[in-house]
């Protein structure tokens, strides 16, 4: 198969001089979750900005669907619904307007617009506050109106950077429900969270990330390996302190 996601010997950062990323080699194939973990600063929105194309390799490439940002820009754009840790929304717009405009943008047909989106305000309990301007909605709705666009939108590649901050358990639930969803129905879902017990029931595969480098990747038990742990026994997080507990980016 095919992976929708192909990150090739990526190093890139802020400066040329001073690389946050080192050589990260990963896939993500349709049907699949990827949890990517990382202590603070070890780079794992600076790799995400790296695949949206919001920045520029310094060396090594990013391919979504196959091709790079270069070869085809609008083919690779349509294809990712990114959620970002901090929602972006257009304060003067309602939610419901939010909705219409990415159902324009991603090209959401007519017939089925009204039953989608009537089913995520429903699934978010957003359906009271679908007339809400975006300036009047608490973070945490602001939140939701994010991932009900990404969601609508039906990629075949989520990109999600940390998405339970800031949810109720309600919303947390939702998301999750509706991310095993899409997943069936054959998309690849790339997430970044500090939720590791979340991070390993949902997630098929992890990376882990530290430095700006993969020191280790794969099921859960290639990372309990890697961590020098039994493969068949320990969580993840109890993998994840062995690997990273020298204090992380700026530890030895
Ligand atoms: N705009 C920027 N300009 C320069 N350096 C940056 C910038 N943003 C982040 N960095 C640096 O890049 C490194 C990686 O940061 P990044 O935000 O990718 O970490 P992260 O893994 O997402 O962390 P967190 O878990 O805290 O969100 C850090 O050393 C950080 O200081």
């Amino acid at each position: 198969m095919n992976p929708v996601l192909e990150v090739r010997n990526l190093t890139g950062g802020y400066s040329p001089r001073r690389p946050v990323l080192h050589g990260l080699s990963f896939q993500v194939e349709p049907g699949e979750m990827v949890g990517l973990i990382g202590l603070n600063g070890a780079g794992k929105s600076t790799a995400i900005k790296h695949i949206l194309g919001l920045m520029q390799a310094h060396e090594g490439e990013v391919r979504v669907q196959g091709q790079t940002l270069g070869q085809e820009p609008g083919q690779y754009r349509s294809a990712i619904a990114y959620v970002p840790e901090t929602p972006l929304l257009f304060d003067e717009l309602t939610v419901e307007e939010h909705l219409h405009l990415t159902g324009m943008a991603y090209n959401v047909e007519e017939s089925r617009y009204s039953d989608l989106t009537a089913n995520l305000l429903d699934d978010f309990y957003m359906t009271p506050k679908r007339s809400a301007f975006a300036a009047h909605l608490s973070k945490g709705m602001r939140q939701k109106v994010m991932i009900m666009n990404a969601l609508l939108a039906r990629p075949p590649l989520y990109i999600i950077d940390e998405p339970f901050l800031g949810l109720d358990p309600l919303g947390i639930r939702s998301l999750l429900d509706k991310l095993v969803e899409v997943k069936r129905e054959g998309a690849a879902i790339f997430m970044s969270s500090h939720i590791l017990s979340t991070v390993e029931t949902y997630c098929d595969r992890f990376i882990v990330l530290h430095h700006g480098k993969i020191i280790a990747q794969g099921s859960l038990s290639d990372i309990r390996s890697a961590a020098g742990m039994p493969s068949d026994n320990g969580t993840l997080e109890e993998a994840f302190y062995r690997l990273t507990a020298d204090g992380g980016p700026h530890g030895g």
